[in-house]
């Protein structure tokens, strides 16, 4: 983002709701100083005496006396017609000039080119991922603490949720929270605040399954990494070890010939870490991050909450522009004035330039973390646009739509829009979750291709969902199931996940989908779920399984399937059903049954036992 700062955002289609009144021009006030200085006066439909009259720098008193010459009688709220403001801009010289104002109430969609003469270097803003315990806590708190110790910045630290330290008289902005969880669920939203990641990975333990995905989710992100191997200071550390392991997820050292920088460290001997700041300020370097310090300032939510003696409260990451005490800001579908901002040691701050995170009050609600903010010229600008925007999320919460689905993608194919169709598998078995990603990189319809993002082996977790939410991905689910959160999840990002259970009918269904010839679906319903607590072995029979149902009802007549630990481990039907000792059609949450599963006595305690029923629909 060197010298176009743009968010493109795609699938927020305009909305012609969105064209409503919004009042004055985009917020630049340098721009709004330079238009009347060429001469032009930007203008938007429905424009008062009172805003017009700020424009062009007169007392609304004048403008409305210059209408009164004109035999037209106005207030200072009354809206403008565009014969009425080009009347007034021509009395003073200018030349007005109307512009859709959708483009403020939508600023996430905003194209921002700056002038290159008003760019300036600014601080990158790093994340740390990795797997539990590999030490991404202990790495942050040492960098934190360091920085005390460096007395540049001093104070006690406070936990905003990002934090700057001075590394060589430059600066590095850490987002505090540590896993991919919370960079997904930003990118999950549109926000993309990070420049580079620090993967973590422990010398004495290596690459593991969220090593894997934090990877996935950097390079999904496409932003450079930096891998940190901590704990050198243990017995038994391997570092080289563990450069060949994680060099095999596609990230090739530097020494080896890539572009991969790796860094030994002992986040709690604090070993390396100098060098690894440094390794940080030599990448952003590269990627030659810059911002114009001197537009209003735009940026991104890290964290909102609500304190009892301050009220709303947020942590702003600003990415471009200056963000000043006072400054009239619209935060997602809130809006207020900048009150009070506080820097990470808890010192009040009048300006807070390009990648500075800043704590502030004074907005009407709370925002979210991923929302964009926008400082607005006028604080009634920011109200109206605050105001509207609010409006428009709700509506938007009542018609949730999806992220991507099989039908929608060959309407997205016919119209252009989707040149690949991004996938998660999870399968059961590695050898599986191979077989099926290179089966589905095979497919090539119409010049669409699938492009496989992450291809694990183990149960539907929400951090795909999350993946899959922010990448517009389809998880494909081989032998393996989401429990029910994740299938919560799922629905509430609209996120598709299909099950199979055979390759090629995988297969199929995918191309079918690609040429738009997808036959009457047969959705599976999934009625209800059991766990079984105790076993009881009878002689003739076989295997009951005392169960307790946990979630919807357990039918007689419907397909189950057994899931251990997220693993479908046999799919079959019920033998029997029974409440105490009497056959029962169905049993419902919050009960407990006597089940048999036909052909299968293979059943342990913990067991999820999962009914469901297979159901024609209509496609959309
Ligand atoms: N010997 C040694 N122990 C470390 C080092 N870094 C972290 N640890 C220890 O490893 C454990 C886990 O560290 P955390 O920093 O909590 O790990 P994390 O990755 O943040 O873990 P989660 O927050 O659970 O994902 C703690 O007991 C740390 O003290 C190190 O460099 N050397």
């Amino acid at each position: 983002m060197a010298k176009k700062t743009k968010n493109n955002k795609k699938g927020h289609n305009s909305n012609n709701k969105n064209k409503k009144k919004t009042g004055a021009s985009f917020p630049n006030k340098k721009d709004d100083k330079k238009l009347l200085n060429d001469g032009i006066c930007e203008y938007e439909d429905g424009v008062t005496v009172e805003e017009l009259a700020e424009k062009l720098g007169k007392t609304p008193a004048e403008v409305i006396k210059v209408l009164f010459m004109l035999g037209t009688m106005v207030t200072i709220n009354s809206s403008l017609n565009d014969e009425q403001v080009e009347l007034i801009c021509l009395e003073y010289g200018y030349e007005a000039k109307k512009v859709n104002n959708a483009s403020a109430l939508n600023f996430e969609d905003m194209d921002i080119v700056d002038d290159p003469a008003d760019l300036q270097p600014r601080p990158p803003v790093v994340t740390i991922m990795g797997h539990v315990d590999h030490g991404k806590t202990t790495l942050l708190d040492h960098i934190r603490k360091s920085r005390v110790a460096e007395g540049e910045f001093g104070g006690i630290t406070q936990h905003i949720g990002a934090y700057q330290v001075p590394v060589n008289g430059k600066k590095i902005t850490f987002l505090d929270t540590p896993g991919h969880e919370a960079f997904t669920a930003m990118r999950a939203r549109g926000a993309q605040c990070t420049d580079i990641v620090i993967i973590v990975v422990a010398a004495d333990d290596g690459v593991m399954p969220q090593t894997r995905e934090a990877v996935d989710h950097a390079k999904a992100a496409n932003v450079p990494i930096i891998v940190a191997v901590n704990k050198i200071d243990k017995e038994g550390a391997d570092p080289d070890r563990i450069k060949n392991e994680v060099s095999e997820l596609g990230l090739l050292p530097e020494d080896w010939g890539g572009d991969v920088p790796y860094c030994n460290i002992s986040a709690k001997k604090g070993i390396g870490i100098t060098e690894l700041l440094e390794t940080v300020i030599i990448v952003a370097e590269m990627a030659e991050l810059k911002a114009n310090p001197k537009r209003l300032a735009l940026g991104t939510v890290v964290e909102g909450r609500l304190d009892r003696g301050r009220g709303p409260v947020a942590t702003l990451l600003v990415q471009n522009g200056t963000l000043h005490a006072g400054d009239p800001i619209v935060v997602g579908s809130t809006f207020g004035r900048v009150r009070q901002m506080l820097n990470d040691s808890g010192r009040s701050l009048k300006d807070a330039g390009p990648a500075t995170p800043v704590e502030i009050t004074g907005l009407n609600d709370v925002p979210e973390a991923g929302d964009k903010f926008m400082v607005f010229p006028s604080e009634k600008e920011a109200r109206r646009i605050g105001e509207e925007r609010a409006k428009i999320k709700q509506e938007k919460e009542r018609n949730t739509s999806s992220a991507m689905s099989l039908d929608d993608l060959f309407n997205q194919i016919k119209e252009g829009e989707v040149a690949n169709l991004n996938v998660i598998v999870k399968a059961d078995v590695n050898g599986t979750a191979e077989a099926v990603r290179s089966s589905l990189e095979k497919i090539d319809i119409e010049g669409a291709k699938v492009n496989v993002i992450r291809s694990t082996v183990g149960a539907i977790s929400e951090s795909d969902v999350l993946l899959a939410s922010a990448s517009k991905a389809i998880i494909y689910g081989f032998n393996v199931r989401p429990d029910a959160n994740v299938r919560r999840k799922a629905e509430e990002e609209g996120v598709e996940i299909r099950l199979h259970n055979v390759i090629y009918k995988m297969v199929e269904e995918i191309e079918a989908a690609m040429k738009g010839m997808l036959a009457p679906e047969l959705e599976e319903v999934v009625t209800g779920q059991a766990e079984i607590r105790q076993i009881y072995k009878v002689s003739k029979l076989g295997n009951i399984a005392g169960c307790y149902v946990t979630d919807g009802v357990i039918k007689r007549n419907s397909g189950v399937r057994l899931i251990r630990d997220g693993v479908v481990v046999y799919e079959g039907k019920l033998s029997s059903l029974k409440r105490f000792k009497d056959d029962a059609k169905e049993v419902a949450q919050g009960f407990e049954c006597g089940l048999m599963i036909e052909n299968f006595n293979d059943i342990k305690e913990g067991d999820i036992v999962e009914g469901y029923i297979m159901k024609e629909v209509e496609r959309a």
